[in-house]
């Protein structure tokens, strides 16, 4: 989704195309901040579009390889996680949900282990403005893993991309994150 209602941005969708027609919308996913240039602030900016369009936005935050290799992880995901909230209003934050999905599980099959995934949740709330929003782990999730997941208390829910291409797959994880899990 663009941050500007309208404008000449072929290939874009704006908001306002969006209001009415989605819940939610994501946002800051590893491959639009690596193929399209998609920068914290974009992040930021597109946040603040969103809600005031009435959308709910996931925002995915995570760190590369050698952002873990360099013992900058938690860094890197306090900072998106600030500047995803920059441009709204405290009373807003609550409207987010965040992702947590470090980018070398992203389709690699190398999930981060549940204990990874708790410890950076830990950053991720590390904002008091957003210590209440629903937290999910995206990165490799399947129906084998999931579990692990769903029995960490921070974790409400998974972000799921190529297990949600078979259908038994993606049942089964979400009744593992049904009842109980919200925040
Ligand atoms: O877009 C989907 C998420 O990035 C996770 O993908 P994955 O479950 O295939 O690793």
């Amino acid at each position: 989704m663009h941050h500007d209602d309208s404008g000449a941005f072929t290939g874009e969708v704006s908001p306002v195309m969006l209001a009415g027609v989605c819940d939610y919308v994501l946002l800051g996913h590893s491959e639009r901040r690596q193929m399209f240039g998609e920068t914290d602030e974009m992040v930021g900016r597109k946040v603040a579009a969103a809600v005031a369009h009435g959308l709910r936005p996931i925002v995915c935050v995570g760190e590369t390889l050698e952002q873990r290799e360099a013992g900058n992880a938690t860094e890197i995901v306090r900072w998106q996680v600030t500047s995803a909230l920059a441009e709204i209003d405290a009373g807003s934050a609550n409207e987010l949900v965040i992702a947590y999905e470090p980018v070398w599980a992203i389709g690699t099959g190398r999930a981060a282990t549940p204990q990874i995934a708790d410890q950076m949740m830990g950053a991720a709330l590390g904002s008091p403005a957003a210590a209440t929003m629903p937290l999910l782990y995206g990165g490799s999730v399947n129906a084998g893993n999931a579990r692990e997941y769903a029995s960490v208390a921070n974790i409400n829910g998974a972000l799921v991309g190529g297990a949600s291409l078979d259908a038994d797959s993606f049942l089964a994880i979400a009744r593992l994150f049904g009842d109980g899990k919200d925040r």
